[in-house]
């Protein structure tokens, strides 16, 4: 790769955001490249491949997989430059105003312009504090639920009173043989319609308890059991399990944001402060999806890709100030006639 080239636009972050910045910015005919944290494209999305998402505009309901797997198409038609595995730790401009984004290899990137779509910052589960945990990660040892089938009919202990640790209880309850729910609280922290769900289930909710140990099968490799401690006095309480989904929340790596030696208006610790149309407080730099805060923010996908298209077009303009301020629509838009022609082809031939 080489990373002396000038880009027009670089993404940072491969998100739903970033990937809709990436398919829009080849729509405006501009030189793109995403740089990507994660080994894999598609975000925050992957914490919840097989749950279902409803609200995204114009499609019935999808589950996260198959909502990644869109993006990810949408976000490579034009074929944009990919670099995955690597970490943008901070931004500088030159003395010509181009950009240049360092990352943790060492390697540096030039570009014109910049959308930030870095949604929470890497996102790192918090692990659970127990010596020598790590070693049943390859086994049942869970941080995320993959795959709804690998809980069946199996025994299954979540921890954690949030929000997704008691979405995954309800939807385990119907698939798996017995759901436990420890939490360290008397009282769960989640939306009330799942709360008063999980409460009424045969979801069994051990409250005032935290996993003391974990207890390895007789060849070391799975966890067997898992003994908890109950309030003040200690009790002692040992369950049988096949899996552990442990659910903590997530610490956020904001360093690029912190880094930077450019000025960022920020909203709070985490958010951009930006405008509607994604410009930030710096010429040239644009941000998308949950990163960016504004006065018309959806903090949704749909709203992320608003903010996409319109850091696009800003970025547009930035490079070509007597360019439109939109992109022309798809269905009209000649750059898709070969595309069209090649899928009517498909359609068609029997
Ligand atoms: C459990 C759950 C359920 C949800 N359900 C819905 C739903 O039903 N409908 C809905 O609309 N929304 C839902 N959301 C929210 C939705 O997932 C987010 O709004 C969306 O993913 C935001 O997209 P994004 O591209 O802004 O950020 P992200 O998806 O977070 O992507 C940001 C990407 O940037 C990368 N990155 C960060 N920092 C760097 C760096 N320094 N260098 C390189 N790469 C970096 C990250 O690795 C990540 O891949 C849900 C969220 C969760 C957690």
């Amino acid at each position: 790769m080489n990373t002396d080239q000038i880009f027009d636009v670089t993404i940072i972050g491969g998100g739903p955001a970033g990937l809709f910045a990436s398919f829009y910015s080849g729509l405006r005919e501009l030189k793109t490249k995403i740089i990507e944290f994660q080994p894999f494209l598609g975000g925050k999305v992957h914490v919840y491949p097989e749950k279902m998402i409803w609200d995204v505009g114009g499609l019935t309901p999808v589950t996260g997989t198959q909502l990644i797997e869109q993006v990810v198409t949408q976000g490579l038609t034009f074929d944009p430059e990919v670099v995955l595995g690597e970490k943008v730790t901070s931004l500088s401009k030159d003395e010509k105003g181009q950009f240049i984004l360092h990352t943790l290899s060492g390697e540096k990137h030039y570009s014109k312009t910049v959308i930030l779509a870095v949604g929470g910052g890497i996102l790192k589960p918090n692990k659970l504090c127990i010596d020598n945990a790590e070693r049943f990660e390859q086994t049942n040892l869970h941080y995320s639920v993959k795959s709804l089938a690998h809980f069946k009919n199996k025994t299954v202990l979540i921890s954690g009173g949030g929000n997704s640790a008691i979405d995954w209880a309800n939807m385990l309850e119907p698939i798996a043989n017995k759901v436990y729910l420890t939490y360290r609280k008397d009282r769960l922290n989640g939306h009330e319609a799942q709360v008063t769900q999980l409460l009424n289930s045969t979801v069994d909710c051990l409250f005032n308890t935290t996993i003391k140990d974990l207890i390895a099968s007789s060849d070391n490799k799975k966890i067997a059991k898992v003994l908890l401690n109950r309030g003040e006095n200690d009790e002692k309480i040992t369950v049988d399990i096949d899996e552990v989904i442990i659910n903590h929340g997530y610490e956020r790596d904001s360093d690029l944001l912190k880094n930077s030696e450019l000025d960022i208006a920020m909203e709070n610790e985490y958010c951009i402060a930006g405008s509607p149309m994604s410009e930030t407080s710096i010429e040239g730099l644009y941000a998308a999806g949950d990163i960016l805060h504004h006065q018309g923010k959806l903090l949704l996908i749909a709203g992320a890709f608003q903010d996409a298209a319109n850091a696009v077009n800003k970025a547009k303009q930035y490079i070509t100030p007597d360019a439109t301020s939109w992109g022309m629509v798809s269905s009209h838009n000649d750059l898709f006639t070969q595309k069209n022609h090649e899928i009517i082809k498909q359609m068609y031939t029997v």
